[in-house]
C-alpha cells in the first residue's frame, strides 16, 4: 500500500469528497478577477470551506501563508489563449519541483480529441509514474477537447475519464455534460473519483445547480475554478459549494446558507 499517496490524498480532500479551487489561469487567461490580488482570494475560499487550492508553482510562496491549513496541489503543464494553440499544454514543472514547492499533490491536463493527444498521453503516463514512486497523488484534468469534439458530450467525457484511470491517475476532473441523468454515464466509467469543472462563471444557482447535479450523478466533488474565484464573495460562493458536496445540502438550501439568496 503506498501510504504517502492516501494521506496526502486525504490533504486535499473531506471523507474523499473533494472542493478544489484551481487558479492555474493565470498562465491560460492572465491576471483575470481573483487572480491578482491572489492571496485574498486564497483567503477567502480556504475560510468559506474549500479542500485545497491549485496554482502553477511559481506562486506558491503567495498561497502558503494564506491558505488556512488547507492542502496544496501544483498544476504541472499549462498553454495561454493568446499562444499559437491553446489545447497544446506544455510542461511547466516536475513533480519534484511540485514537492519543494510545498504540494500535496500534483496535477497534469490532457485534451483527449486534439492534436496534441499522443503526447499528452505518454506525459500523463511519465507523471503519474514519477508522482507513485513518491508517494503524490495526480489529479488529471482530462477534457474531452478537440477538432469537432463536443465538449460537453457524455460519451466523450467518459472515454477521457476512463483514459485518466487507465494511465494511472487518483482523481479524474472532466467538464460537466449538462444533467445528472447523461454525467451518470460518465462517473460509471471508471473506478476514480470523478469531479467536474465549472468552466466560465455562471449565475450563483447556475453553479449550485451544476454542483447538485454532478453529485446526484455519482461526482465526489469539483475542481472548479472561475465560478469561485471570479465571484465578488468567494467566500459565500464557496461555502454555497462545500454545503452540497461537504453537507448533501439542496440547491435552495446552499444558496441561502450561504447568504447569496438574491442573486447578483
Ligand atoms: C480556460 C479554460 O477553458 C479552462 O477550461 C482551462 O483550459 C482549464 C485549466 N484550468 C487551464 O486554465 O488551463
Ligand atoms: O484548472 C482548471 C479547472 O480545474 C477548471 O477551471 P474552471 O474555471 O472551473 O473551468
Amino acid at each position: 500500500m503506498n501510504t504517502g499517496l492516501s494521506a496526502r490524498l486525504d490533504r486535499i480532500s473531506t471523507g474523499g469528497r473533494y472542493l478544489v479551487v484551481p487558479m492555474d489561469h493565470g498562465i491560460t487567461m492572465g491576471p483575470v478577477k481573483g487572480l491578482v490580488d491572489l492571496e485574498s482570494t486564497v483567503d477567502s475560499i480556504t475560510r468559506g470551506g474549500a479542500d485545497a487550492v491549485l496554482t502553477q508553482k511559481g506562486v506558491a510562496p503567495r498561497v502558503h501563508p494564506n491558505k488556512n491549513g488547507q492542502g496544496y496541489i501544483v498544476h504541472l503543464n499549462g498553454s495561454s489563449v493568446i499562444g499559437p494553440d491553446e489545447e497544446d499544454k506544455r510542461r511547466t514543472g516536475s513533480v519534484e519541483e511540485a514537492l519543494r514547492a510545498g504540494a500535496d499533490a500534483v496535477s497534469f491536463h490532457i485534451n483527449v480529441g486534439s492534436n496534441h493527444e499522443p503526447d499528452q498521453l505518454t506525459e500523463l503516463s511519465e507523471v503519474t509514474e514519477t508522482a507513485h514512486r513518491l508517494g503524490v497523488p495526480v489529479l488529471a484534468m482530462s477534457y474531452a477537447r478537440g477538432p469537432g469534439v463536443d465538449e460537453h458530450d457524455a460519451e466523450s467525457l467518459a472515454h477521457a475519464v476512463r483514459i485518466a484511470e487507465e494511465l494511472g491517475a487518483d482523481v479524474v476532473k472532466t467538464a460537466y455534460s449538462g444533467d445528472a441523468d447523461s454525467f451518470e454515464r460518465v462517473c460509471e466509467a471508471t473506478r476514480l473519483p470523478v469531479v467536474i469543472a465549472g468552466g466560465s462563471r455562471g449565475t450563483d444557482r447556475e453553479t449550485a445547480e451544476m454542483v447538485r447535479g454532478a453529485m446526484d450523478a455519482g461526482a465526489a466533488g469539483v475542481s472548479m475554478g472561475r465560478s469561485i474565484f471570479q465571484h465578488d464573495e468567494p467566500e459565500s460562493i464557496t461555502r454555497a459549494v462545500s454545503a452540497i458536496i461537504h453537507d448533501d445540502a439542496d440547491v435552495d438550501a446552499a444558496v441561502e446558507a450561504a447568504g447569496l439568496g438574491i442573486e447578483a
